[in-house]
């Protein structure tokens, strides 16, 4: 941070931060520090920010036309800048008015991650105030053509690249992030971007995207995130061959040696940021996915979003449905299509919930849960060729090659699609299930949009109104028999912010399986009767920190109880303390 900051032209400026803790006066970020990270506190008024042409250029300082005459003077901005000034709000305004003239979803996304390196506050102003309508743009579905397309869009490293020509010096490169005091670090290998596949070193728009939400959904400063893409190859044929390839071009080393450089970046980022930095495991293949949750669960701050946050938001969503459905979740059936990371993780908290609530033993709600793969349904005959995570899930059935037989054999109350493959909720599939169940749930929980299990349109269309439907990625509300449904987007968005926030704040040192249960928990109460009226099972984004402060207050609070928080003393009201720990995008007033 030192070089960035270094005073310019002799001129070194120093942030007014009086008022103190007043909305606006540009305290908050340093809040926020003193929030989450007591031991690493920076006394603000020793941070000071470049001046002139440098200070317009640093956009974690940068406010454009927003500086005020006071600040041109001290700041050597005099003829810099076009005589207006404006405030934040009709930057705002400018700014979403331009966005919205671009036709092309990729262009906004470009857009508006030009903003970001140009203007981080008012970035984070337009994410946090436009929430509904940029989402799509930030993150799924837009995101994976970014990912597809990184390397022809790519213009400055958002995050840190650590590939096999760093084995060895991890440590090293750590330290030239400019952020010292890190609280979460999202990392992928780029092994399954969404349901894309491999995209190798163009996987970092995915950590880049999440880590965006942890700012704008979720509270946590930006200064606190970082980004992270391991590159040890890709197996992608059309990518080794792209002249303007961003990664290594080779293909993905496994094993031992992709282990040893895995340990080598779990022990850096421990040695470099302390036992209370989150790691957020993200799009990993499965294999490795587990892998690495079950080597680090218990000496790291880990979390895999793809299998734990993607469990806690379904767990809400069919809590938060039970309302509409009736009964309770032990009066269900799941079926899911797709046993990988998503399923098998969203099978096992339902069954643990649902062991939790009715007393009986996990082994035999487990049996209430089936799964099918691409060879059929997950039987007890094909246990000894399974992959470990898939065992649990082999019960008592004659085997059954496909979907379709599979619903028509297992008849679920809820079809759950976790496979990354789209269109496999076909007509038949949907009409088998709304031909026993009067009110059928449907997720289809695959991402970016094409990998889709099937549309709103067709849930609706093809169950005739009757369907509850949540997906992964937005679909618009959709017009059946003159009525108005509102899909509900279950994607894990909703849960990792506030989750993550939780951590944080209470410096938790570990992440604990009724930490999710309680993410959930505090999700699902936030669904309302009038959502509910419009088939949602989801509340709107639009509320989403507020849902984040009390999801964060449930995991920080449940962090307490299992003596797993080292942030002590406790504050005594959780939900009021996340609020105010939460990062705010306003300008801060310079002297
Ligand atoms: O990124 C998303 O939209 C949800 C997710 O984790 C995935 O699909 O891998
Ligand atoms: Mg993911």
């Amino acid at each position: 941070m030192e070089s960035v900051l270094k005073a310019h032209r002799g001129g070194e400026s120093v942030l007014d931060l009086s008022p103190r803790w007043t909305v606006g006066g540009g305290v908050e970020d340093v809040y926020g520090e003193d929030c989450a990270t007591e031991d690493q506190l920076v006394t603000p008024w020793t941070v000071s920010v470049a001046s002139g042409y440098s200070l317009l250029r640093d956009p974690h300082h940068n406010k454009g036309l927003a500086f005020n005459e006071k600040e041109r003077d001290a700041h050597y901005l005099r003829g810099l800048l076009p005589p207006a000034i404006i405030s934040q709000e009709l930057q705002e305004k400018k700014l979403m008015h331009s966005l919205r003239q671009y036709d092309l979803p990729l262009h906004k996304y470009m857009a508006i991650m030009e903003l970001e390196e140009r203007n981080e506050r008012l970035f984070y102003k337009l994410l946090i105030d436009n929430v509904e309508e940029l989402l799509p743009v930030v993150y799924t579905p837009t995101v994976g053509e970014a990912c597809q397309k990184y390397g022809s869009i790519f213009r400055r490293p958002q995050g840190l690249y650590i590939s096999l020509k760093e084995k060895g010096k991890i440590l090293e490169v750590l330290r030239n992030w400019p952020q010292r005091t890190i609280q979460v670090i999202v990392v992928t290998d780029g092994e399954r971007i969404l349901g894309l596949g491999d995209l190798g070193c163009q996987g970092m728009g995915i950590p880049v995207g999440k880590l965006a939400l942890y700012t704008a959904l979720g509270g946590v400063r930006p200064s606190g995130c970082l980004p992270i893409t391991i590159d040890v190859g890709t197996n992608n044929e059309q990518l080794l061959n792209d002249e303007f390839y961003i990664g290594l071009k080779q293909k993905r080393v496994t094993g031992k040696e992709y282990y040893d450089f895995l340990h080598e970046f779990m022990t850096a980022v421990k040695q470099n940021y302390g036992e209370k930095v989150l790691i957020q495991f993200e799009d990993f293949a499965n294999h490795n996915a587990f892998e690495l949750l079950a080597r680090y669960g218990t000496t790291h701050l880990v979390f895999n979003d793809d299998i734990q946050g993607t469990a806690s938001v379904v767990l809400a969503g069919l809590v938060a449905s039970l309302k509409l459905l009736g009964g309770t979740l032990a009066d269900h059936r799941f079926l899911f299509f797709g046993a990988g990371e998503a399923g098998t993780g969203i099978a096992e908290l339902i069954a643990i919930e649902m062991s939790k609530q009715s007393k009986i033993p996990l082994e035999e709600t487990r049996k209430m849960i089936w799964l099918v793969d691409s060879k059929g349904l997950i039987v007890n005959s094909r246990k000894e060729s399974l992959q470990h995570f898939k065992k649990p899930w082999a019960h008592e059935h004659v085997p059954v090659h496909n979907l379709l037989d599979a619903v028509k054999a297992i008849k679920p109350t809820a079809l759950i699609g976790t496979s990354g493959v789209g269109k496999t909720f076909t007509k038949e599939v949907v009409e088998a299930i709304a031909s026993f169940n009067q009110k059928p749930l449907i997720m289809a929980l695959s991402n970016p949009t094409s990998q889709s299990e099937c549309t709103a349109e067709e849930a609706y269309t093809w169950t005739e109104g009757r369907a509850i439907f949540a997906s992964g990625s937005p679909f618009n509300p959709v017009e059946f028999n003159g009525k108005r449904f509102v899909p509900g987007q279950a994607n894990n968005a909703y849960i990792f912010p506030g989750l993550g926030f939780g951590l944080v704040i209470s410096g938790a040192i570990r992440v604990h399986d009724d930490m999710l249960l309680a993410a959930s928990e505090a999700l699902a109460g936030q669904v309302r009767d009038e959502h509910c009226d419009k088939g949602m099972i989801y509340p709107p984004f639009s509320n989403i920190r507020k849902i984040s402060a009390h999801i964060a207050a449930n995991v920080a609070a449940k962090a307490y109880e299992l003596g797993l928080a080292t942030r002590l003393p406790r504050p005594a009201d959780l939900v009021k303390y996340a609020e105010s720990c939460m990062y705010t995008p306003s300008y801060r007033s310079y002297r």
